[in-house]
């Protein structure tokens, strides 16, 4: 007998059943998910699943749960036992053990330096670092793209050069610079056609095409930001006299330029206090029944937890609408420890003495700063000046965005802090200054952004680890060895990354305001 003959009986009794399925895959199942993949837009072809985890940060705590994604949302947040099952014709399920599922991160300070600085970073490298770092949607700053993000029009050029380079969701700060403080209606435009808030600078921005503001001018801006009601970010220093000089002075050895320490003390404590000081007055403004109830003002990447965090503390529980960033360089490195010539290490404000950084932890787990964004600052690798070392004339900014997970988890880790509190500080807070309601949290109906990563496994940043952002060596975290290995990232509902590979098309989306 032919083994064809064999197959005949079965077929006979299963031929009608079989037809069906083979149209039915062919004409409905291939074509769905061929898409996808044509898409490109996700590593997992399937549009439904369930992830299931032994630790998911839920707002009720670390629980072993599923969470449910259909598209690009989640469904449900339940107990392995109350999901779909698989086996039953039901969604994938992948199970991740005991790896950590959370809510994405929101990074609400990035500089992605896109149009006009592409040589630095770029919507497209900066978001694949994003992506590999579990960072599912960040928010550009106005500065050090050309032009700067400060009218309707330099924001739609963003919009424009954004445009299918998004692996992650991005929005768009506006920048508050004299000319538009002197021209509100152009204030205006920018915040109607979709800038996230407004961010300025209270002392020189080491950008020609973005000049600092007083107080006075942010004190102008805030009716207008009230009735939109967003945020005004400031970074918050204004030049004082200093101990020190800004340049080596004749007879000044040359090496004294190789000299955190030389360098730091060119711009004190002081500069950020006598900012933090004057905000405080503004702010005053945002209160209830204010002139400005509806506006907010936001400091960012604080590095003084003493007299500057107090000040914020004071009007906060005066009524003043307050809150504060640090970035995790203040938290993981101390001046005292920067080898002479590491410019990489260069930054505005300053990473500041070990002491600082312990208090800043100190606050952070106080819930007096309310959250961590990156600052994430690269330029061209010349101006970082790393053969000479000079740390008074490289350009100030740290390269960090696909980092800042294991590093705030190492730091923190041996600090006491918690998973809740990452997500505090990564993802909750930060979606509402950002006023996103559909991210930062694990729940129905929330976009599907998502971060796996294992809490355990340690790597080495060493020069055969995959860096996703433009230049890849300039980062003070080269070299150093992190817990916290990013296994999988979604972003709405996308699997944009895993395990050292990105999908194939970047689908991320710019995030406007929602009115
Ligand atoms: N022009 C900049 O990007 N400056 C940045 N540089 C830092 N932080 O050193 C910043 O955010 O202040
Ligand atoms: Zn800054
Ligand atoms: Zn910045």
């Amino acid at each position: 007998m032919e083994p064809a003959d064999l197959l005949k009986p079965l077929l006979r009794g299963w031929s009608l059943p079989l037809l069906v399925f083979t149209v039915a895959y062919t004409l409905v199942y291939l074509p769905f998910v061929e898409k996808g993949l044509e898409e490109g837009c996700s590593l997992l072809p399937e549009t439904h699943f369930v992830l299931y985890s032994k630790r998911v940060v839920t707002p009720n705590g670390v629980v072993p749960a599923a969470v449910e994604v259909e598209g690009e949302r989640i469904i449900s947040v339940v107990k392995r036992s109350e999901a779909p099952k698989q086996r039953d014709g039901g969604p994938r399920v992948l199970d991740y053990s005991n790896a950590v599922i959370m809510p994405g991160l929101i990074d609400v300070h990035v500089h992605l330096n896109e149009p006009g600085r592409t040589e630095w970073e770029g919507f497209l490298t900066g978001t694949q670092a994003a992506a590999a770092g579990g960072v599912t949607a960040l928010v550009d700053m106005p500065l050090n793209s050309f032009p700067t993000t400060t009218s309707k029009d330099t924001l739609l050029l963003k919009l424009e050069a954004a445009k299918g380079k998004l692996f992650v969701d991005v929005g768009f700060w506006g920048g508050l610079v004299p000319e538009n403080v002197a021209n509100l209606t152009v204030m205006d435009e920018l915040l109607n056609a979709g800038a996230l808030g407004l961010k300025s600078f209270m002392c020189p921005s080491g950008i020609n095409d973005f000049p600092h503001t007083t107080a006075e001018d942010i004190k102008a801006a805030l009716p207008v930001l009230a009735r939109y009601g967003r945020p005004m970010l400031v970074h918050a220093e204004v030049v004082q006299p200093s101990p020190e000089e800004r340049s080596l002075q004749p007879g000044e050895p040359s090496e004294n330029s190789r000299l955190y320490s030389r360098y730091h003390g060119t711009r004190p404590l002081s500069w950020e206090r006598t900012a933090v000081q004057q905000l405080t007055e503004v702010a005053k403004d945002t209160a209830v029944g204010g002139p400005a109830e509806g506006a907010h003002i936001h400091v960012v990447h604080l590095s003084d937890p003493e007299e500057s965090l107090h000040l914020i503390k004071e009007a906060k529980a005066a009524g003043s609408s307050m809150s504060v960033e640090t970035s995790p360089h203040y938290l993981a490195f101390a001046a005292e420890e920067i080898p002479d010539g590491e410019t990489q290490f260069k930054c505005n404000p300053p990473i500041r003495h070990a002491d600082y950084r312990e208090l800043l932890w100190k606050a952070l787990q106080a819930g007096d700063i309310d959250m961590i964004s990156t600052d994430h600052s690269p330029s061209a690798p010349e101006m970082k000046l790393l053969e000479e070392g000079d740390f008074l004339k490289a350009w100030g900014g740290i390269s960090s965005l696909q980092f800042v997970l294991p590093v705030t988890w190492t730091y923190g880790a041996s600090r006491g802090i918690t998973l809740e509190q990452l997500v505090k500080w990564w993802s909750t807070g930060p979606s509402k200054l950002a006023n996103f309601p559909r991210k930062g949290s694990l729940e129905f109906g929330k976009d599907a952004d998502i971060v796996i990563w294992d809490p355990e496994a340690s790597f080495i940043l060493d020069s055969n680890y995959p860096i996703f952002h433009k230049h890849k060596q300039v980062t003070p975290y080269a070299g150093q060895t992190l817990s916290g290995k990013v296994i999988a990232t979604f972003a709405r509902g996308h699997e944009v990354f895993r395990e050292g590979y990105h999908a194939p098309r970047p689908c991320g989306t710019p995030l406007l305001p929602v009115h």
